[in-house]
């Protein structure tokens, strides 16, 4: 297999460019995936600090904000990825 048929490109200058590309979207994705594993133990140590004092897992007023914030940057779809971001953080409700 060849460089094109790996990429879909129709000529050897896409597909350079198209796997040039590439590379950058697997460091970046790496990235997320890194930062959301960050995120995930952040929101741990809130979830274990509010419980150990006797509260509740869920904040929900401050779930609001959160999609909220997501919602403003990035529209509809940005508050589909929060809510996922959310489960991910502190399991489903
Ligand atoms: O900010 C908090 O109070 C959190 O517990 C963190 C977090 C989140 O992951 O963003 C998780 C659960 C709560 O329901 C709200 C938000």
């Amino acid at each position: 297999m060849n460089a094109t048929d790996v990429t879909g490109a129709r000529t050897p200058e896409a597909a350079g460019v198209i796997t040039g590309a590439r590379e950058r979207i697997d460091a970046l994705d790496d990235r997320i995936i890194g930062l959301i594993q960050e995120r995930a133990a952040v929101s741990a140590v809130i979830q274990e600090a509010r419980i150990s004092s006797g509260g509740r897992r869920v904040n929900l007023s401050r779930e609001m904000e959160v999609l909220g914030r997501y919602r403003e940057a990035l529209g509809k779809p940005g508050t589909a990825l929060a809510m996922t971001l959310l489960e991910m953080c502190r399991g489903r409700i």
